[in-house]
């Protein structure tokens, strides 16, 4: 029996500005992303019973044709030709609707996973361009380094440098819609988005890049996004931001006893999911 077992990482954005809205109604981006070492697992497994099968543990996220992980697998059973079959199981641990791309990661984990179980040699720029079909952030996780994303989020270009920090995840149970988020942009009065370095020597560096667009769009909804960045900044974090469309705030810290204590003491005293964990 061949079977894989895999991690699929969460990721945050140091920096998101939105340039502008295109014809299709998506929108043109310039973001800083990294990977952090919180993982979903996705289990693979090649069966002689044809047809994709998911199911999905965790999350409130459905199992089979509605779970993004099955559109990836299906996508690539298809392209083979052949008539496999696939049975994936996913082991959520990244919150959903949390700006943490958790979806994106295990459909990009499938995409990557499959290929190597089937045999089929597809590069990773091949399994980019199938991957942005099923959502804008999935080509990220396959790039798998730090990266300036422009483009939808599927133009990728390395960052050169970017230091190792302890991030600390806070979200609120808040299931934030992404295409919400974006739909309730208000492009007007937008001042011209500074240009970005490839290279951060320092967590401070870091810090003085932070900012994202969308931020102030899910805080006019859910103030306590806004709250959580606060809590964060008193609990010792040099540098705090939404990820992505939200609700998750993360945190930025220099050391490891800080993080974990900042993580700790959020999670008690609020109830919220927390997580302290290092970029990857
Ligand atoms: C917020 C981010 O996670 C930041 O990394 C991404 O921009 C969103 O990535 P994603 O969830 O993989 O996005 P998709 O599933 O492709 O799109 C969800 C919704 O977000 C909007 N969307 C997404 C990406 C983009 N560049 N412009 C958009 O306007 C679209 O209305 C779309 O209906
Ligand atoms: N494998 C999956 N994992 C998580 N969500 C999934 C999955 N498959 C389908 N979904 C659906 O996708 C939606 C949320 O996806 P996801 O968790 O990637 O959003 P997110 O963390 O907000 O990501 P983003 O960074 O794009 O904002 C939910 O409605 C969920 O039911």
């Amino acid at each position: 029996m061949k079977k894989l077992q895999l991690k699929a990482p969460a990721k945050v954005n140091y920096r998101l500005d939105v340039l502008g809205k295109r014809p299709d109604g998506y929108h043109d981006l310039r973001m800083l992303m990294q990977r952090v070492d919180l993982n979903d697992d996705v289990q693979i497994v090649l069966s002689d019973t044809p047809g994709v099968r998911v199911t999905c543990d965790g999350g409130g996220v459905p199992d089979g044709p509605a779970n993004i992980a099955w559109r990836a697998a299906d996508a690539l059973v298809k392209l083979s030709g052949r008539d496999v079959g696939i049975d994936i199981a996913i082991t959520k641990h990244i919150p959903v609707g949390a700006g943490l791309g958790g979806g994106s990661s295990d459909a990009a984990t499938v995409l990557m996973g499959v290929n190597d179980l089937l045999g089929l040699g597809l590069s990773d720029e091949k399994l980019m361009e199938i991957g942005v079909r099923l959502g804008a952030d999935v080509p990220f996780f396959i790039f798998k380094r730090p990266a300036l994303a422009e483009g939808i989020g599927n133009l990728l270009t390395a960052l050169e440098r970017v230091p190792e920090v302890w991030v600390v995840l806070v979200n609120p149970g808040i299931h934030v819609s992404t295409g919400w988020v974006y739909q309730n942009l208000r492009l007007t009065n937008k001042s011209e988005p500074v240009k970005v370095s490839s290279s951060y020597g320092s967590l401070d560096e870091i810090c003085g890049v932070l900012s994202n667009d969308l931020e102030p769009v899910t805080i006019g909804r859910y103030p306590k996004v806004g709250e959580l960045k606060e809590l964060l900044s008193a609990a010792g974090a040099r540098g705090v931001l939404m990820s992505g469309s939200g609700s998750t705030v993360f945190g930025l810290f220099a050391d490891e006893r800080t993080a974990k204590q900042a993580a700790a003491e959020l999670a008690e005293e609020y109830g919220w999911f927390t997580a302290a964990v290092r970029n990857i």
